[in-house]
């Protein structure tokens, strides 16, 4: 009798995105950003990249989101890279929250005003004031130049993303006043929105943020250009962001069950690091990889419900957790 093959890794994965699919009518596109509502839901997609360069795509990987908080990420790295982080770390703690991540309930409760991290709005929108530039469309292109040395080709915003949620974003503008009272906001309200909404609406594909995760895997270095792109200790402390706050509320969870570094958006992207491990058995993945996946129906904490199943099976599966 000829022995059965086992199934590739590909082949797992195309099973994996057939099989989770179905998971995506338990979430909702986010509706809170018109634009965002109007996607198809029922999309899954995933790429993983390897170290060596290999890389498995799989569904709808191609389909072209938002970052949203994903951009968080970003512009936390370039205002540590032009700054320094003590001089970050001033102005944003690095404590999990516990709530949403447009809840404004810690900034009166916190050392008044200083948000309790980068990943929640409030902080992030601290982060965009301080971006290297004179002027929003200045601090906005650091956040696109970052992208671009990390995956190796340039990137816009979607304007009608931007518009959509610009005209809606009564929450974010409460904040930034907030902050400004307090002292967080270096620049005006308007202005620190607008970077923060256009970094929120960059354009990018499931490869994108795989191999921005994958370069954050590994620490910053760029394993396929062979080029070091951002320092070690702010690819560490972004890693460390990820998972103590990358999902808000959902972290703890989170780590505990998938235990890989990762940022989720509303738009349905999640970014993951899986850091090279060390293990006796052979298992896939031992150099690590970096994630990325698109699933725009999202679950109550504003990540994407297919999707994160999807990980967790990958996480479980390939023993990526980090703990
Ligand atoms: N969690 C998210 O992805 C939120 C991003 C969105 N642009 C907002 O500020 O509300």
């Amino acid at each position: 009798m000829k022995a059965v093959k086992p199934r590739s890794n590909q082949q797992l994965i195309d099973d994996w995105i057939q099989q989770y699919r179905p998971f995506t009518i338990q979430g909702k596109n986010a509706s809170y950003i018109p634009a965002l509502e109007k996607v198809n839901s029922s999309h899954l997609g995933i790429s993983i990249i390897e170290p060596d360069g290999s890389i498995i795509k799989s569904g709808d990987w191609k389909v072209v989101f938002t970052l949203q908080s994903i951009s968080k990420v970003i512009s936390f790295i370039v205002a540590c890279m032009h700054h320094g982080i003590p001089y970050v770390l001033e102005r944003v703690d690095l404590e999990p929250t516990g709530d949403p991540f447009d809840s404004i309930i810690r900034l009166e409760m916190h050392k008044l005003g200083k948000p309790l991290n980068p990943m929640i709005n409030a902080g992030a929108i601290t982060v965009s004031s301080i971006l290297p530039g004179a002027d929003s469309k200045a601090k906005l292109d650091s956040v696109l130049l970052l992208m671009e040395k990390m995956v190796g080709k340039s990137f816009t915003y979607n304007e009608e993303v931007f518009l959509s949620e610009w005209k809606t974003a009564n929450r974010n503008r409460a904040l930034a006043y907030y902050l400004k009272e307090t002292g967080y906001l270096e620049i005006e309200v308007e202005e620190a929105l607008e970077v923060y909404l256009k970094q929120c609406s960059i354009e990018v594909t499931t490869e994108d943020i795989a191999l921005m995760g994958l370069v954050l895997a590994q620490d910053g270095y760029h394993p396929i250009r062979k080029e070091q792109i951002l320092p070690k200790e702010v690819a560490r402390l972004a890693k460390s962001l990820m998972l103590t706050c990358g999902v808000y509320n959902n972290s703890g969870r989170f780590a505990a069950f998938i235990g890989i570094p990762s940022k989720t958006g509303v738009s349905g992207g999640v970014m993951a690091a899986v850091p090279p491990r060390v293990r006796q058995e052979a298992s896939p993945l031992l150099d690590g990889c970096g994630i990325g996946i698109y699933g725009p129906a999202i679950d109550e904490y504003g990540s994407s419900v297919a999707g994160v199943f999807l990980l967790e099976k990958i996480a479980k599966t390939w023993d990526l957790s980090i703990f």
